[in-house]
């Protein structure tokens, strides 16, 4: 295919239906805004994209793990170092658990570095009689509920992508420039071990990997090996105006990738076969997934797979499944089962946050951290039952103490939840939740094994 028609095929989506696009007022502010956009700098670039698909087909074929997590939305306040250094720090252990207690390869990607927009059930929102636009993610409009603040405002698109450049350059100075050196282990913990039982537990491992990492230096081994992380960024491919201006045709391979992060995801809420999100994803060169609610059925899943990755590319294509505790034994089976039977490569991963929402009396949206980890116990049971493998965790937590989850290591109950409870969007993980996760996820991948 010419360059021009790569180019063009990449405008097909827009004469598709696009659900949970926002209602832009203005569209010459949009073509201002998305002309602006099309002209800054890739924030990754398509060897980067590429290393990433081959770390999904070792995932696809049972070699290593996915950690995938951030926040539901990211915020531009949120775009500074110390909220990142938090986040990473809180990843970063989580991959040392499972590295080290799963024994297994951890593929980390961030939920972050671009997660700035959000499907919602309901166009508007409600208070004491008011009506306004929901808010949609700081790349549309204002978390704040006033008529301005809630306005779509397209320059917010480029406010987006400087915060993701943002935030990815503290990510890959962290995670190359010394912070996520294997021998910081202990460093990662130290505001946390007192606190916590997940953090005196980590501390535990922490010692014992700082006794491996002696015996490994005495053996010869060069310790500089561990001195960085490979890390990836990724976000939901939501809004396409914006992921079209960041999609880019590579110098080398003459190849359309988008540039916004290393790997996009479709939505469970825009994975319409015929529609603009599945035309315009099946489009660029990048690894991506396709969130699976308990709604779907495994011709869906094998119709996904035909657009999506037709030439079965390995690591192209990641399943994420979101069903819910008390809906995974008995909605995931079928789809597995087909796909695995119909030999295409694809990754699965269990997001066990997004079946499990509700509304506490409090009006707080929350979840039960005993549900998260249930349903990643049966993602385990139904893997093991097929003989296939559970890939990994798609999560959405913070580096901080916050009151959003209800249960774990720390009890905290519905009364609580006003405490701390900061999400922009959904309630995620605190620190301690995601470690206890992690140190769950471990040792149910040993039994695995
Ligand atoms: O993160 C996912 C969705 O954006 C979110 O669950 C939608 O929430 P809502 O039902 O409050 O719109
Ligand atoms: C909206 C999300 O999830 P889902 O599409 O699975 O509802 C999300 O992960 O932010």
């Amino acid at each position: 295919m010419s360059t021009s028609s790569v180019t063009g095929a990449l405008d097909a989506w827009r004469d598709l239906p696009a659900v949970q696009q926002p209602d832009w007022e203005d569209p010459a502010e949009v073509r201002a805004a998305v002309s602006e956009l099309a002209k800054q700098p890739p924030l990754v670039f398509a060897g980067e994209c590429d290393q990433l698909k081959e770390r999904l087909a070792e995932v696809a074929r049972g070699e290593a793990f996915v950690l995938q997590g951030g926040d539901c939305a990211e915020t531009f306040e949120g775009s500074n170092a110390d909220a990142v250094k938090n986040k990473l720090k809180t990843l970063l252990q989580m991959a040392v658990v499972l590295t080290y207690a799963a024994s297994v390869p951890v593929v980390k990607i961030g939920r972050m570095a671009g997660q700035f927009a959000k499907p919602r059930s309901k166009p508007t929102e409600t208070r004491g009689g008011v009506e306004l636009p929901a808010y949609r993610g700081d790349a549309v409009n204002g978390f704040d509920f006033d008529a301005g603040s809630r306005r779509n405002d397209p320059r917010r698109l480029l406010q987006a992508y400087h915060c993701s450049a943002v935030t990815l350059n503290l990510c890959r100075a962290f995670t190359k420039g010394g912070y996520a050196d294997l021998r910081q282990v202990h460093a990662w913990n130290q505001d946390f071990v007192a606190q916590s039982p997940a953090g005196r537990r980590y501390e535990q491992l922490a010692g014992e990997i700082d006794r491996a990492l002696t015996f490994m230096k005495a053996c010869g081994a060069n310790p500089d090996e561990f001195h960085g992380v490979e890390f990836y960024s990724s976000h939901e491919a939501l809004l396409l105006e914006y992921e079209r201006a960041l999609t880019r045709i590579d110098s080398l391979s003459g190849l359309p990738y988008d540039v916004s992060a290393h790997f996009l995801w479709i939505g469970e809420r825009t994975r319409q076969i015929d529609g603009a999100h599945v035309d315009f994803l099946s489009r660029i060169r990048n690894p991506i997934g396709v969130k699976l609610g308990p709604t779907t059925t495994a011709d869906d899943a094998l119709a996904l797979i035909d657009k999506l990755n037709p030439a079965g590319e390995p690591g192209r294509l990641t399943f994420v499944t979101r069903m819910g505790a008390d809906k995974i034994r008995d909605a995931l089976p079928p789809l597995i089962e087909k796909v695995h039977r119909s030999g295409a490569p694809v990754a699965w991963i269990c997001d066990p946050m997004h079946g499990n929402t509700f509304e506490a009396p409090s009006g707080h949206k929350t979840r039960r951290v005993d549900d998260v980890l249930d349903e990643v116990a049966g993602f385990f049971e139904v893997h093991r039952s097929l003989g296939t493998h559970p890939g990994g965790i798609h999560i959405e937590f913070t580096g901080d103490d916050v009151t959003e989850c209800v249960g774990g290591g720390h009890e905290i109950v519905e009364g609580d939840l006003h405490q701390r409870y900061e999400t922009a969007c959904d309630p995620r993980l605190n620190r301690g939740q995601s470690l206890d996760l992690a140190f769950m996820v471990a040792e149910l991948y040993r039994k695995n094994g």
